[in-house]
């Protein structure tokens, strides 16, 4: 099979990302890496960290990993580390965009991102709640947020909104989309049959029969039934609490969780490193690291590579599913 292209997204400039992408350089990958980005924040983070990285051509990036192609997008103002500039917003998203141009377009079979702090963006005038939903909407396609790592699998039914307005996001419609979606993704591009998905309640002890909320009565219960008719493997709603006991873990694929915070703090306990950050229902691969900015280590070398080293081999993975179920003749 032919390796596949992967775009290579940086993130924002002031953050860890740049210096990530520069150690990921360093080594050979089973996939073709572009990348898309500042190149003079690049080298900038190369030299700050002391790792060899050279631009012999304006379109190509040099280092012992290889040669590597490279779409220069400028920033408009000089990246510091630690100190995001609003005026660099504008790049940062574009360099997004552009590698999932190349995707949509079929030059790069799958994009790889680092972090992107969500406020610098804002600050820089672009409405922006999270690179998932940027390319959802790029795309044109429903997407659902799941993190992964070798532990646990734990997706999303509402992600970046105030904890106050999440009991009223959890509609019905919005709840058998991300079901369907990361049933779909499960058995597509994980190879598993028969997905087994836990659903998450809502409230302390999945509303103890509606004396502690009526979500699982009002909801999750009558879509679960309603599902399980069709034949989808859902066991819920589960009280959040025991849900991820090692015993409970091992007879399900996946959780949903209902919100941010209910499932991502269990998954970055279990292994922070090894995680990754997967959009489902994207017309192809995106992962991301699972971890943020850290502008308090950017610049220093001492920020962990593992999860954008983890986020590369996942989306290799993913990529070479993608072309074995859709051969090109
Ligand atoms: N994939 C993405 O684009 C993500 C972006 N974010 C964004 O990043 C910004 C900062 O978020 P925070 O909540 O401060 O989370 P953060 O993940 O940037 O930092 C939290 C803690 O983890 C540490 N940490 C993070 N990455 C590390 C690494 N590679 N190696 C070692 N230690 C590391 C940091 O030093 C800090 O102590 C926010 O704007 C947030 O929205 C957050 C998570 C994911
Ligand atoms: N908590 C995940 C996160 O902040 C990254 O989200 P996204 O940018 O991948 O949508």
């Amino acid at each position: 099979m032919k390796r596949p292209r992967l775009a290579l997204v940086p993130g924002e400039p002031a953050g860890v990302g740049p210096e990530l992408c520069v150690r990921a350089l360093q080594r050979p990958w089973a996939a073709d890496l572009e990348v898309f980005g500042d190149a003079d924040v690049l080298l900038s983070a190369a030299c700050r960290i002391g790792l060899p990285l050279e631009r012999p051509s304006p379109d190509t990036l040099s280092a012992p990993g290889g040669r590597f192609a490279l779409h220069h997008l400028p920033g408009a103002a000089t990246a510091e580390p630690g100190r995001p500039h609003p005026a660099n917003a504008a790049s940062t998203i574009a360099a997004l965009l552009a590698a999932a141009d190349a995707c949509s377009a079929g030059r790069c079979q799958g994009m790889v991102t680092g972090p992107v702090h969500k406020a610098a963006i804002n600050d820089g005038g672009i409405a922006y709640t999270g690179t998932t939903g940027l390319l959802a909407t790029h795309a044109g396609r429903e997407v659902v947020m799941m993190l992964a790592n070798p532990a646990m699998r734990v997706a999303l039914a509402t992600v970046h909104i105030p904890l106050r307005e999440v009991a009223d996001a959890l509609t019905p419609a919005l709840l058998e989309r991300s079901l369907r979606i990361l049933h779909a993704a499960l058995r597509d591009d994980f190879g598993i049959g028969e997905p087994r998905i836990a659903v998450l309640g809502l409230n302390p002890h999945a509303g103890e029969d509606g004396h502690l909320g009526r979500e699982e009565l009002d909801t999750l219960i009558p879509l679960l039934e309603r599902l399980r008719g069709e034949g989808l493997r859902l066991e819920g709603p589960l009280p959040a609490d025991t849900a991820f006991l090692p015993s409970k873990l091992a007879r399900f694929d996946a959780i949903l969780a209902m919100y941010h915070d209910q499932g991502l703090p269990v998954l970055k306990h279990a292994g922070f490193e090894q995680a990754v950050n997967i959009s489902l229902g994207l017309p192809w691969p995106r992962v991301a690291v699972d971890h943020g900015t850290a502008f308090d280590l950017a610049g220093t070398g001492r920020a962990d590579p593992s999860s954008l080293f983890a986020a590369i081999d996942a989306c290799t993975r993913l990529a070479a599913t993608r072309a074995a179920r859709n051969p090109t003749p």
